[in-house]
């Protein structure tokens, strides 16, 4: 269990993360929603450890990891540009972790994964040889391979297309529930959050406007905020979507002809 305690986070003296407390369960998959400046990536980096607090304490497993160094927590983060090294094929990227930590995955578990992730044809290619969504893979199962105790990620769908998107998600989610892994995911989509997460963080200005499940957050939301800039977005897309399959729809641009 991951335990926030009063997380206060400034930067000379604005304050970014105002008095957040939170708990999240083992093997849950949260992700923090928000708009822009609200301090989703300021949450995750202090979660990580590579932002120190200014103010309360995070606990994991009841121990107090608030000074302790991001390398000592054990946690591990996919950043939003996978981070890989372009020289190396997929395979040795996947394993450069294990350099200064072996025997923390076996190459059977280092196989597993990469089945898992459906990476087999495409472990000898270069960076530059990849897609998109392979490149998000690999970075997945590097991260993976040094078995984290909590898995972090950074706008992981964003530059992925509709239907790569669902299958990494679905492989997000198969991940979560094999390895029993507490994932914590930062989006501004609140579809995504809606549709991947147990639980959904929304930030507003470095406060919680609401942490809850999908149902809750569109049957009960908890203020106007919530309201407008959550619900009211997914509600023109699904108004868009059912135009669009209505009868004798046409597009707007071309009814405008
Ligand atoms: N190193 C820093 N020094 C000063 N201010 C910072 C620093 N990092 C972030 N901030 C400020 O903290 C606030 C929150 O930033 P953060 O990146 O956490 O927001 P976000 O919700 O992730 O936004 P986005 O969706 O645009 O990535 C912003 O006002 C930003 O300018």
């Amino acid at each position: 269990m991951l335990e926030l305690k009063h997380i206060v986070k400034k930067y000379d003296e604005k304050v970014i993360l105002n008095d957040i407390s939170l708990t999240v369960e083992d093997g849950e998959i949260i992700s923090i929603l928000g708009p822009s400046g609200g301090g989703k990536t300021t949450l995750l980096n202090v979660i990580l450890g590579i932002t120190p607090l200014s103010g309360g304490q995070l606990l994991y497993k009841g121990e107090d990891l608030s000074r302790v160094p991001m390398q000592k927590r054990g946690f591990n983060i996919v950043f939003q540009d996978y981070a890989l090294f372009p020289n190396l094929t997929a395979y040795q990227n996947i394993v450069y972790g294990l350099r200064n930590k072996p025997g923390i995955a076996t190459k059977e578990e280092v196989a597993d994964l990469i089945r898992l992730l459906d990476l087999q044809d495409h472990v000898d290619k270069r960076i530059s040889q990849l897609s998109g969504g392979q490149k998000q893979r690999v970075a997945l199962a590097r991260t993976l391979v040094m078995k984290p105790k909590i898995l972090l990620l950074d706008e992981p769908l964003s530059a992925l297309d509709g239907v790569i998107k669902e299958s990494i998600k679905e492989r997000i989610r198969t991940i979560a529930k094999q390895y029993h892994l507490t994932t914590i995911i930062v989006t501004h989509d609140p579809e995504e959050a809606l549709t991947l997460s147990h639980r959904v963080l929304i930030l507003n200005g470095g406060k919680i406007a609401q942490f809850d499940t999908p149902d809750n957050i569109i049957h009960a939301p908890k203020d106007d905020f919530i309201k407008k800039f959550i619900l009211s977005q997914l509600q023109i897309k699904r108004d868009n979507i059912y135009k669009l399959f209505e009868p004798g729809a046409m597009p707007a641009a071309r009814q405008a002809q």
